[in-house]
């Protein structure tokens, strides 16, 4: 059972109790819930504390003011309270957020692990459909948001409650009619705002379509730039992000413009000073016709400006609130991602891979019906031999090529490695089986020895060199400053054909019995390419192979040759005999020869 799911269950408990399903947050945050209860509270005193001095000065000027002598006594004594108040408010402040960003410290461990347990077990097809930026949002940014929400808005918007009600209920309590004209300038300030974001929700929209306009011209402008340029397009581009940042600059100034008048006039009803003046004035009227005491005037002055406090950062602690709980709702989506069932015990007997009618649909985008791709694939890849895998574009061959590697689970028949359906294998053992070296070379940003040497972790320096030496790559990383030291991206900038040679440096220290492979279709150079041609025979030697081919050039030396088409295998041979066939192999091969020009035809 992983920390999520621990962590969900008393929350899961609970709201099953009332009849409902936990939201995201809630779930997040199952674990902490106490003591993020105990953050707001602790931040709610610190507020109502902080407002015990300003209630002491009202009540200091009443002991005071007082007919007769002093009461020294009772005066030092207010003195004594506001003094501890505003210390425990400072306290209970330090406290809050002690709490709040112990638990939250707790509630980013347990998610991170929980999404990084979760996101080991998902498809490897899983990130390749996907790319890193989601995971890179989920663990960094959103797990940010959260983050805010726990350690600071809760506990803010706590604060930002707490101080208006302990000052109305003191007012109340004082004077209501002193209390009511306090309310007045919230009455009139939250009618102002009120109009002011009439229609709002439809401005939105409005305004999120307008941004999304500007973004895509941007993202267009900026992506496509070398494309754009050099087809003569960049005025065209240019205009159209012009014209989308005209656009939503006229829709900005319209919005304001029509907003302008209630906003300024809520801001300034509600501003302090405002306040403060209105209802002096409103407690001197009151004073002079008997109805209120002139100290419950000056407590109404001192107060009243708490009572509007709120309403200037509610709005944005609310989008605050929102924005997390739209974060943790992603969060919450990758915790529950659909994970490849553990692999059994079983262990592998040789390096014979059967492709036994598989069948394949890819999870469809929208949670709807999923269309099979790979229609009852049967093949067998015999050890040691080379088999190549041909068709047109779309046919289905990268598709079957990562199921030995459980890129993907087939939905139907089953995909065996020496004698153990790949499903049975513990991960490792899988691994340690099955290598692959994908068109996209993947280099981590570290030396390339270290690059190498993840194909097996603790191997030598003798060991990374010979693969080097033998994925033809050694001389140009002899050639670098720092040699094998090099750092990827930062010292070391290698060629598309220098990478993916040192990815097949990798895979021949990992020196996996059944091996992958798909075949570069853009060559940089023809010398890059040879070499790379020549590193995948090295790779190749002595193992179970499957090459996904593109150019029919480079496997006509292939132990098999599978044609695919439309998610099926419509023939099986060598060269010779497929040429011999005279069918879609053929017609593939006759359609990729570079047609000899006949003599006297037109050049
Ligand atoms: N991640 C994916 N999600 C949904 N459908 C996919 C995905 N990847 C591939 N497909 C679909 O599966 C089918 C087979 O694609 P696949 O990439 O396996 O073909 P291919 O023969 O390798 O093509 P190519 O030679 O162009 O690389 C295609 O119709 C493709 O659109």
């Amino acid at each position: 059972m992983t920390r999520s799911d621990r962590t969900a269950r008393p929350a899961r408990a609970r709201d099953a109790r009332r009849g409902r399903e936990p939201g995201p947050p809630a779930v997040l945050l199952a674990d902490i819930r106490g003591r993020v209860r105990a953050a707001v509270a602790l931040q709610a005193l610190a507020s109502a504390l902080g407002l015990l001095p300003l209630v002491v000065v009202v009540e200091l000027g009443r002991v005071l003011l007082a007919d007769g002598p002093v009461d020294a006594g009772r005066a030092w004594t207010l003195v004594a309270c506001a003094f501890a108040a505003a210390v425990a408010a400072l306290a209970a402040g330090y406290a809050s957020t002690l709490v709040g960003h112990l638990a939250d410290n707790d509630m980013q461990l347990g998610v991170r692990l929980a999404l990084a347990a979760r996101l080991a077990r998902v498809p490897l097809g899983w990130f390749a459909a996907r790319g890193s930026g989601r995971v890179k949002k989920a663990l960094h940014d959103d797990i940010g948001e959260v983050h805010s929400l726990v350690a600071h808005t809760l506990p803010d918007l706590a604060a930002v409650l707490t101080a208006p009600a302990v000052a109305l209920a003191y007012l109340l309590a004082v004077d209501w009619r002193l209390a009511l004209a306090a309310l007045a300038p919230v009455a009139v300030g939250v009618a102002l705002f009120a109009r002011a974001m009439s229609g709002a929700m439809r401005r939105m929209a409005e305004y999120a379509a307008a941004m999304n306009d500007v973004n895509a011209a941007t993202v267009e402008f900026v992506d496509g730039i070398a494309v754009v340029k050099h087809f003569g397009g960049h005025r065209r581009a240019h205009e159209r992000y012009v014209r989308a940042a005209d656009r939503f600059a006229e829709f900005f100034t319209d919005w304001s413009r029509s907003t302008m008048a209630p906003s300024v006039g809520s801001f300034l009803v509600l501003s302090p000073v405002v306040v403060t003046v209105a209802v002096t004035a409103a407690g001197t009227a009151s004073a002079a016709l008997g109805w209120s005491e002139p100290l419950d005037v000056v407590a109404c002055a001192l107060l009243a400006p708490a009572l509007c406090a709120p309403m200037n950062v509610i709005g944005s602690r609310m989008q605050q609130v929102q924005a997390a709980t739209a974060a943790a709702r992603r969060v919450h989506g990758l915790l529950h991602e659909p994970v490849l069932a553990e692999g059994g015990t079983a262990r592998p007997d040789g390096a014979r891979v059967v492709f036994d009618g598989v069948r394949f649909a890819y999870p469809a985008a929208d949670g709807g019906a999923a269309a099979e791709v790979l229609h009852g694939v049967d093949l067998v890849l015999e050890p040691g031999t080379v088999t190549a895998l041909v068709g047109p574009s779309g046919a289905g061959k990268t598709t079957l090529a990562t199921l030995p590697a459980r890129f993907h689970d087939v939905t139907g028949g089953a995909v065996r490695v020496g004698g153990v359906d790949v499903r049975d294998m513990p991960a490792e053992t899988l691994y340690r089986t099955v290598g692959f070296v994908f068109q996209d070379t993947l280099l981590l940003r570290e030396s390339i020895a270290a690059n190498i040497a993840l194909g097996r972790p603790g191997a030598s320096r003798a060991e990374i060199e010979a693969a080097g030496r033998a994925a033809r790559v050694a001389e140009r990383v002899e050639s670098l400053p720092r040699g094998y030291d090099s750092v990827v991206g930062d010292d070391a900038h290698l060629s598309g054909g220098e990478a993916r040679r040192v990815c097949i440096a990798r895979a021949l220290l990992a020196d996996t019995p059944v091996l992958v492979l798909d075949e570069a279709t853009a060559a940089s150079d023809p010398v890059s390419e040879a070499a790379v041609q020549d590193a995948l025979g090295e790779l190749a030697r002595g193992r179970t192979v499957l090459v996904v081919a593109h150019r029919l050039t480079t496997v006509t030396g292939a132990d098999l040759i599978a044609v695919m088409d439309r998610g099926r295998i419509v023939e099986t041979g060598t060269h010779a005999e497929l040429l011999e066939r005279n069918g879609r192999y053929a017609a593939l091969w006759r359609a990729q020869q570079i047609p000899v020009p006949r003599e006297g035809a037109p050049r």
